[in-house]
């Protein structure tokens, strides 16, 4: 079975909104071949402590890997396909909050990754809320610098953390430019040390192949998680679908926001992503299987004793 550390959903369902659906998407997971840790959008803070709790009972039980929080603290311009009017600064409280819904729900420890911008105010302060937590920092929908970037890493690191995640490199901020090399030049470096994981959809969208190619070139597989970001049409086909409260289309297998057209997460399952790594980007099938295996492996931890 290959570890997906983000998914949204899959048949139609957003993880987090009930828990039938939930469960249903978490199976058509498991049949593709993946066991999926669930992601959350950026949401009202007591819409996420919902949804937290809906995923509780299948964190215990092994129905999924644990959840991700993706948001609501994202940098506005680099959103993507989150809610702007759920952006929110930085918040300790927040984490505190959900933290204890999920232990409360009988699933503590439940929360494996959290995504923030380590550029707003207070995110220092939030990333050491997520470390006493046992929650991993996971930087990404961001506009910080490669100095912003570099400092958040060290402040986790200090803070005990296990190696931060990027929240699907590339995607959700600045590209890479030779004369400013913001948060990509930031992760590459610091995965190279061993410093940081980085996420990769390799869904044949998100992310061109050889940019792929080159990052398991540059890095090796111990430093990439390959994703799916799959999405509720994941399962299913074309047609409009919801990522959170936003209205998205599919045509072609290719999630956009309605408003905006902005990518809204993949179709892809996780098995599909790595199918795609190999037989497109070329790599080699022992690299890809790492890369969804082993490395998301060493970031659930303890947490794989549960399936
Ligand atoms: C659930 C989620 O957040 N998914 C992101 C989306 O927000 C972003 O728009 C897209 C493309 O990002 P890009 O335009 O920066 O490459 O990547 C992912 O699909």
């Amino acid at each position: 079975m290959l570890l997906d550390l983000h998914c949204h959903g899959a048949l139609g369902a957003n993880f987090g909104t009930d828990e039938a659906t939930s469960r249903r998407a978490a199976a058509y997971h498991r049949s593709q071949g993946a066991y999926v840790v669930a992601s959350l959008v950026s949401a009202a803070p007591d819409r996420l402590e919902q949804q937290v709790r809906v995923l509780a009972p299948l964190v215990a039980d092994g129905t999924i890997l644990g959840i991700h929080l993706e948001g609501p603290c994202l940098a506005h311009d680099r959103r993507g396909a989150h809610d702007p009017g759920a952006l929110i600064d930085p918040d300790c409280a927040l984490v505190d909050r959900l933290a204890d819904a999920v232990a409360e729900a009988g699933a503590p420890g439940a929360i494996v990754h959290w995504t923030f911008a380590p550029e707003l105010p207070g995110a220092a302060a939030f990333a050491k809320a997520l470390v006493r937590h046992g929650i991993r920092p996971a930087i990404g929908h961001t506009a910080a610098s490669a100095a912003q970037v570099r400092t958040a890493i060290d402040l986790a690191l200090d803070a005990g953390s296990g190696p931060p995640l990027i929240t699907h490199l590339f995607n959700g901020m600045p590209p890479l430019h030779h004369r400013d090399g913001g948060p990509v030049a930031a992760a590459l470096a610091a995965a190279a040390q061993g410093e940081v994981i980085v996420e990769l959809i390799a869904d044949g969208v998100h992310v061109a192949p050889e940019v792929v190619g080159m990052v398991f070139d540059l890095l090796g597989p111990e430093h990439i998680a390959l994703v799916s970001d799959a999405m509720s049409a994941t399962g299913l086909g074309d047609g409009d679908y919801l990522l959170g409260e936003l209205a998205v289309r599919v045509s072609e297998g290719v999630a956009r926001l309605v408003d905006g057209g902005s990518i809204a997460g993949s179709t892809s399952s996780l098995p599909t992503c790595r199918d795609w790594a190999i037989a497109t980007a070329g790599l080699d099938a022992e690299l890809a299987d790492q890369a969804a295996t082993a490395t998301p492996g060493v970031v659930l931890g303890s947490r794989l004793g549960l399936v």
